[in-house]
């Protein structure tokens, strides 16, 4: 049983991206980060690749969020993560932008699954770390990334979401509004000096610690490291303030 996320540890709140494009890549690199960090992230390009029977496999070795981003009618969202939760990943995640109907159809099935005995809990991906306030007017959305943000994480809890994924600028606000027992996942970290890449909205570790982030995404900055094992422990020193 892993420990409450108030309790975690910083190694235990960074949660490394695999985004690589086979499970043989995949699973070298995890056994390179064993023992060093908290969870691994399954995205579109692994899991598409690689499906559920990589899944399971890497599970066996640390716990998984499974990062597929659902986001469809309610009865297909629904439907779709009922087939997920058999992988009974750590985390698992839809849009919020699907709407109120479509987080409580994903919410039903995620509740089903762990008064079944499973663990996963869900969050909702509120404003994509890569989208700033430019993008978002673009799409029709005046205003600041961080108010959409807000709202779509209240419309999360009402629904009855475990959290949310938002870029650690927002975590703070959603934790004032939400409380510290709803999650903050917060992709978009990058140390200081490192490319934000195609990062919008992106934040340090230990800035992003201190905004109220219960779990640290981070992907390229580790595993496209010459040595990511020594970026992973780079980024849990920042973390633990050494
Ligand atoms: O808003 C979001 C939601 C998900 N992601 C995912 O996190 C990682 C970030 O990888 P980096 O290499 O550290 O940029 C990636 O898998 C995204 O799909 C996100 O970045 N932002």
């Amino acid at each position: 049983m892993s420990p409450a996320p108030a309790n975690l540890t910083p190694r235990e709140r960074l949660v490394v991206a695999l985004d690589l494009p086979t499970a043989k890549e995949a699973l070298a690199m995890a056994d390179r980060l064993a023992g060093r960090v908290g969870m691994l992230k399954v995205g579109l390009e692994l899991f598409c690749a690689e499906g559920p029977a990589f899944v399971k496999e890497l599970q066996a070795r640390v716990p998984v969020f499974l990062d597929l981003k659902l986001h469809d009618i309610p009865t297909t969202v629904r439907r779709a993560l009922e087939v997920l939760l058999q992988l009974d990943p750590r985390l698992i995640n839809v849009h919020a932008q699907g709407g109120p109907a479509m987080l409580e159809a994903a919410v039903e099935a995620v509740r089903a699954h762990r008064a079944a005995g499973g663990r996963t809990e869900l969050l909702a991906v509120t404003v994509l770390t890569s989208l700033d306030r430019e993008a978002l007017a673009a799409l029709g959305h005046a205003g600041r990334p961080e108010d959409l943000a807000l709202a779509y994480a209240k419309l999360a809890q009402q629904a009855g979401c475990g959290g949310v994924v938002c870029s650690a600028w927002e975590a703070g606000s959603i934790r004032e509004a939400c409380g510290e027992a709803f999650h903050r996942l917060t992709p978009g970290i990058r140390p200081a000096g490192v490319a934000t890449q195609d990062q919008a909205r992106v934040m340090t570790p230990a800035q992003a610690l201190k905004q109220g982030s219960t779990w640290l995404v981070v992907g390229r900055p580790i595993t496209h490291a010459a040595d990511p094992a020594a970026a992973a422990e780079g980024i849990v020193a920042e973390m633990e303030g050494r």
